[in-house]
């Protein structure tokens, strides 16, 4: 096994006015290029975890037990409760990265896009000159399918696929190992979705990062995940290959979640079963949704 991120008995309460037990002993291990999917329905902990795991969480959460070690490229483990400050915003970029849903919409709308991602490497990479970081920019946008000449657009300039693929270039822009999506694609339409995430999982291919996707949507899931842990209330009721999980579920609540998505027990749901993630089939549904619009 050769892991990248080991979350152990991690439990995470919101201390309101009811305690809210939002994460219970929740135990995974993210292996290094893996895409780990997380799927549960809506207030199951999902978001809690992605924040418990970067160390975002605030006020009235608390983490109450548990760890998360990051075992890093060159040997050595780092506990991210051992981080602070400084450390831990360098640590957050440089290594785990974050992706949410509304992330478009935290680009500063005053700010030419090649401002914003120069920003990073001028915090986190001031050795590099300008001419190295502007070259980097434009990079990081063709990564993501970005035309260059884009750098200097306005947010408002751009479409909402584009802005989330510019909040991608910068997620990756130092090249972290772990990158967590929290429902990254959801507030776009269907055609965006389906190119964001092939661009997801060829970058994946190419950089090697590992990912943990979270969505409520496990058809999505089935067809970009490796493996997949379904979360109940607070609890990973079920972890496994995404195959296995698909044709074989053993928890009632997975099979329960999967018999929820018509799509997966009809025919359209025949490319899940073979297990692999057809490009092909991506494409002809992009074809048929385009169809549609048309
Ligand atoms: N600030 C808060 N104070 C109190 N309880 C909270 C707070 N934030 C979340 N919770 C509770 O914690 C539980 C887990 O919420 P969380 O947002 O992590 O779920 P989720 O699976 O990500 O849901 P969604 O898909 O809707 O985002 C829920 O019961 C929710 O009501």
């Amino acid at each position: 096994m050769n892991s990248v991120l080991s979350i152990e008995s991690l439990s995470v309460d919101y201390l309101a006015e009811t305690t809210v037990h939002a994460v219970r002993e929740v135990s995974l291990t993210l292996e290094r290029g893996e895409i780990l999917g997380l799927a549960g329905e809506s207030g199951c902990g999902k978001s809690t975890l992605a924040y418990a795991i970067t160390r975002l969480l605030k006020p009235p959460a608390r983490i109450t037990a548990g760890r998360v070690v990051f075992a890093s490229r060159e040997g050595y483990d780092i506990d991210l409760s051992s981080l602070a400050g400084d450390d831990l915003r360098a640590f957050r970029w440089d290594k785990i990265a974050m992706v949410f849903q509304g992330a478009m919409n935290s680009l500063n709308p005053v700010l030419r896009i090649s401002e914003q991602l120069e920003d990073v490497y001028i915090t986190h990479r001031p050795e590099l000159t300008k001419a190295e970081r502007r070259s980097r920019c434009g990079e990081l946008l063709e990564r993501v399918g970005v035309d260059r000449d884009r750098l200097r657009a306005y947010p408002h300039e751009l479409s909402g696929g584009m802005r989330q693929r510019v909040m991608i270039a910068m997620a990756l822009a130092l090249e972290p190992q772990v990158l967590i999506m929290d429902e990254p694609t959801t507030a776009l339409d269907v055609v965006v979705q389906r190119e964001i995430l092939r661009e997801i999982t060829r970058l994946r291919s190419e950089l090697g990062f590992a990912v943990i996707f979270i969505t409520h949507d496990l058809p999505l899931l089935l067809e970009i995940s490796d493996r997949i842990a379904v979360m109940r209330a607070g609890l990973i009721v079920e972890l496994d290959d995404a195959l296995t999980l698909y044709s074989k579920p053993k928890h009632p609540y997975t099979k329960r979640l999967l018999s929820s998505f018509p799509s997966l027990t009809g025919e359209r749901g025949g490319f899940v079963r073979t297990g692999e993630l057809s490009l092909d089939e991506t494409e002809q549904t992009v074809e048929a949704v385009e169809m549609e619009i048309q």
